[in-house]
């Protein structure tokens, strides 16, 4: 694509781009290739203006970075005041095909499982539908491992575009704190956005809590077009002040949860591995069965509906589809049973709002103990390990704390911090061998929950990757009990 076309508007460039041709553009030297705009930004470790010389002998033709930034090379430089928003904005252009109908999701918890719900519900009604987040991408023709919640703006606008390729005409998205706080989603062309709540995460990168607030609220005060549908679950300490944000900024707000003016959730009864509920809807009562533990997962499921009501599906068809709704892999998830009749569940609570919500998910139907096994990630918000280690001794009868991604920290520094909070909790650092003293002594009537790392694959030490999933070592640490 001609340069000065895909800048036009958007940034400020010399006047001589005309004959400049594009053919993609990246905000990171590594990725570069032969006529490359290498997009320079100042990021939390380093400066990307430090990589234009590796850039141009990659192929880079030109250089995007902001208004201030003082560079020296002999490439055009296009100038933005702010070169990420610039990027996600040129991104979309470059790539240009979008999903007609893109939604996007944002909160401290239960987003994963709302984008692969809302997926699900579009599906069984018929649509080609897709959903993009922690887990990865999902579509009629792919199912891909994913590293970030909310992916760059550039691999996002790509891939927005191959699934449209694909005939793919409604895809949910994550959009994480980071992401919106980056300007990862802004050249997303979207048509409705959902909240569900605010917890404790990432204080190691906002702030404060309030910060974190009001970044997640960047979906509806930046990214959302002015009247479209933002669907806010009612049930949240936070709803209040994000239906006001919401509906300050011109949002049409739908509400859902206990007083829902969409969907209000009426009765819930548990049983023990779904649950059914009376939803209030503009059209009467329906009666909703959710296949899914855990009344968070009916907070999930309503606000997946919600979207999906808003976005143009009856609203009988959404609530109906939930009935047939699968889990997101690693959310409360049955990744094994006992010989003694013990289900063990492979969850992704890292945070203390939802290690909290998982503990108590499971206490109805639980006659026995519940026995968890529990960690915290390294290079993470470490104001999170006391809130854990707390939750988890009030919460649980049996704690064995152990590892979850050190990265470059030293596990028994981490372990000890959740230790400090956790009373009578045992300490295994080896992952595997918690698993296995967990489900090892687990009896007729307990529950066995594995926290922390949900759907993934590997357990992150140093630098290094090691591959490791809860699900193989819960169903190993099964066989190997029985034999
Ligand atoms: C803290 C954080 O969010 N960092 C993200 C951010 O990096 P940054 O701009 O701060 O990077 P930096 O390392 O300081 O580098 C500055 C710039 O120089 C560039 N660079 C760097 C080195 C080099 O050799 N060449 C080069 O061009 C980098 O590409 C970058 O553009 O922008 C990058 C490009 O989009 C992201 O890849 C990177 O995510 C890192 C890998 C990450 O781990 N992020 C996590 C914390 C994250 O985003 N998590 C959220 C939430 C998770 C959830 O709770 O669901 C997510 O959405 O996944
Ligand atoms: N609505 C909810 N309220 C509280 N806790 C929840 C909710 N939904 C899910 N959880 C808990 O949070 C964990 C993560 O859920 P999910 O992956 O759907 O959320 P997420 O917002 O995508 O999280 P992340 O930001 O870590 O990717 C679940 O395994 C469960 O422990
Ligand atoms: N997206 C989250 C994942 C945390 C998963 C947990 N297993 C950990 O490593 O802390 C983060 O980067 O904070
Ligand atoms: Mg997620």
């Amino acid at each position: 694509m001609n340069l000065a076309r895909l800048a036009n508007g958007i940034a400020h460039a010399p006047d001589n781009l005309d004959k400049t041709e594009i053919s993609g553009l990246t905000l990171d030297s590594r990725a570069v290739g032969e006529g490359f705009l290498f997009v320079a930004v100042s990021g939390s470790k380093v400066d990307g203006a430090r990589f234009i010389e590796d850039a141009k002998a990659k192929g880079a033709v030109a250089v995007l970075t902001s208004s201030d930034a003082v560079v020296e090379t002999d490439l055009p430089v296009i100038r933005a005041d702010n070169p990420r928003l610039s990027a996600a904005k040129m991104a979309a252009r470059f790539y240009e095909k979008q999903p007609e109908t893109m939604v996007a999701v944002t909160g401290t918890a239960g987003k994963t499982s709302i984008a692969s719900f809302l997926r699900q519900i579009w599906t069984a009604t018929g649509l080609k539908a897709a959903s993009i987040g922690t887990t990865g991408v999902v579509s009629p023709s792919r199912n891909d491992y994913g590293t970030l919640t909310t992916p760059d703006p550039v691999a996002l606008a790509e891939l927005l575009a191959s699934l449209e390729g694909e005939g793919v005409t409604h895809a949910s998205m994550e959009a994480s704190s980071h992401g919106i706080d980056q300007f990862r989603l802004d050249g997303v062309r979207l048509a409705a956005g959902g909240f569900t709540n605010l917890g404790h995460d990432h204080l190691d990168y906002h702030p404060d809590l309030e910060s974190y607030f009001t970044a997640k609220m960047g979906l509806f005060t930046r990214l959302l077009p002015k009247g479209a549908p933002a669907v806010i679950n009612t049930d949240d300490q936070w709803s209040g002040r994000a239906i006001e944000v919401a509906t300050g900024v011109g949002c049409d707000v739908r509400t859902v949860g206990r007083n829902g003016s969409l969907l209000a959730l009426k009765r819930l009864e548990h049983e023990r591995e779904r649950q059914v509920a009376e939803v209030k809807t503009p059209d009467g009562i329906q009666r909703v069965v959710l296949p899914l533990a855990g009344e968070f997962q009916m907070s999930n499921a309503l606000v997946a509906a919600g979207l999906a009501i808003v976005t143009g599906t009856p609203v009988k068809a959404a609530l109906e589809t939930l009935e047939n709704l699968k889990g997101a892999s690693g959310r409360l998830e049955k990744a094994g049973m006992t010989a003694g009749g013990v289900p063990v569940f492979v969850d992704y609570a890292h945070k203390p709002e939802a290690l909290e919500h998982v503990l108590r998910a499971v206490r109805p139907f639980t006659t026995g103990r519940v026995i968890l096994v529990m960690g915290c990630g390294g290079d993470r918000d470490k104001t999170k390990r006391p809130m854990m280690g707390e939750i988890a001794n009030r919460l649980a009868d049996v704690v064995i704390v152990t590892d979850d991604n050190p990265r470059s920290e030293d596990p028994a520094v981490i372990r000890s911090e959740i230790m400090a909070a956790a009373g009578e909790a045992r300490e295994i650092g080896d992952r595997r061998e918690a698993i296995r003293a967990a489900v090892g002594e687990a009896r007729t009537g307990d529950t066995v929950i594995v926290a922390g790392k949900g759907h993934e694959t590997g357990q992150m030490v140093g630098s290094i990757n090691h591959p490791f999933s809860d699900h193989e070592e819960v169903r190993r640490a099964i066989t190997e009990t029985k034999a």
